[in-house]
Formats: C-alpha cells, structure tokens, sequence
C-alpha cells in the first residue's frame, strides 16, 4: 500500500493499495486467504445482499456476491445513481461527503453483508449501516480489507440504532494481520 501526502502541518496520509506497484498480488492472496472463506461462512447464514461502498469497495465486493450467490448493492457518490435514492451525509478524515443508495435495492429484513476496503474514522461505514437501518435491512457485518489503527477506532464492532454490536473486522492493520479476524 502506497501513501500520500505530507503528514506536516496537516497529519493526513492517504493511503491507497490500488497504487501500488505490487497491488495485484495482495489482492489475490486477501481473496483467498481471508475474504472467499468468510463469504462461504456467510453463506451459511443466508446473506442475500452485498453493499459496497464507491469506489475501492467496489474492487472487493462483486467477487464475493458472486462467490456466495448474493446480490450486489452498490452504496455510490452522490448524483451517481440514475433513479430514486435515500442519502446520507457523512465525515471523513479530510472533509465530508454523501452517500446514496438506490430506493428499493434492499428490502426491509434482508440480510445484507457491508464490504469496503479501508476503514479509517469509521464515518463511512457508519453512514452505510444507517442507510440500510433506514430501510431496514437485517446487517450481518461490515468487512473492510484494511484498518488505519493511527485513527484509534474501535473497528472491531460497531453499535446500531438498537443497540445491538454489528462486527467490523479489518483483515489488515496497518500492512500486518489483525488478529481479530475470522
Ligand atoms: O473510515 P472512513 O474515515 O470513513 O474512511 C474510509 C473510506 O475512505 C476511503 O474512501 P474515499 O471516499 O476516500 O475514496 P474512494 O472513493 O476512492 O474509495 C475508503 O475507500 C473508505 O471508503
Ligand atoms: N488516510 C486515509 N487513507 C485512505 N483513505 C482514507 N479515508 C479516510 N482516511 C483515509
């Protein structure tokens, strides 16, 4: 993973594994070692649906709704999607953004599996888990690739809107296996 930006006088390094000159190989051990054999696991517990959020989600949730017979939902930028959409307003280490998600795309007690490559503050992944709240879909987990543990967030679990811990396991933190994977 490659990382930009100057960390004076504003601490702020992107950090992105699509640019890097070895990305390919990564990418293919996380698919086999970690993202195909927790997709199975899901299976068992009739995941129907794979949110991902734009864009590098979207490099890592197709295969997996492929993999388990699931449905893709894409989460976009705003004025993305062509038809109705419900949205959300989010925060983000640099500045605040929006994200949409089609009416209809997920219905109310589908059970639905959240997958982003990185998690940084969390405020995107919470915005997902708010919008399918919103139309009440059952969430199962969120799964991201990646976790930057510099932002101290407790990635491990998220709360929803009853309370109730949604896990968020990263397969990575910074570049070394987290150990609170599957
Ligand atoms: O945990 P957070 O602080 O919310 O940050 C994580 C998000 O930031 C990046 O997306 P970004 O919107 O920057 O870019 P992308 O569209 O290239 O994926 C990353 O892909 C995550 O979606
Ligand atoms: N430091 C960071 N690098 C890459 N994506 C991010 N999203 C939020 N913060 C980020």
């Amino acid at each position: 993973m490659r990382s930009f930006g100057n960390p004076y006088p504003v601490k702020f390094l992107y950090k992105d594994f699509t640019s890097s000159d070895s990305s390919i190989l990564p990418c293919i051990d996380i698919f086999l070692g970690f993202i195909m054999p927790k997709a199975h696991l899901r299976n068992s517990f009739f995941v129907k649906s794979i949110q991902c959020v734009e864009a590098r989600g979207f490099i890592f949730g197709p295969p997996i709704a492929l993999a388990i017979g699931a449905k893709f939902v894409p989460m976009r930028k705003p004025n993305k999607l062509p038809g109705a959409v419900i949205s959300e307003e989010y925060s983000l280490e640099y500045g605040t953004d929006i994200m949409e998600m089609h009416v209809g795309a997920v219905q109310a007690g589908e059970r639905v599996l959240v997958i982003d490559d990185l998690i940084a503050t969390g405020g995107t992944l919470v915005a997902a888990m708010k919008l399918l709240e919103r139309v009440g879909a059952s969430i199962v987990e969120c799964a991201c690739v990646i976790e930057l543990p510099d932002l101290k967030v407790q990635s491990v679990c998220f709360l929803n809107s009853t309370g109730e811990p949604v896990p968020a396991l990263p397969f990575l933190m910074n570049n070394e296996p987290s150990t609170g994977f599957l």
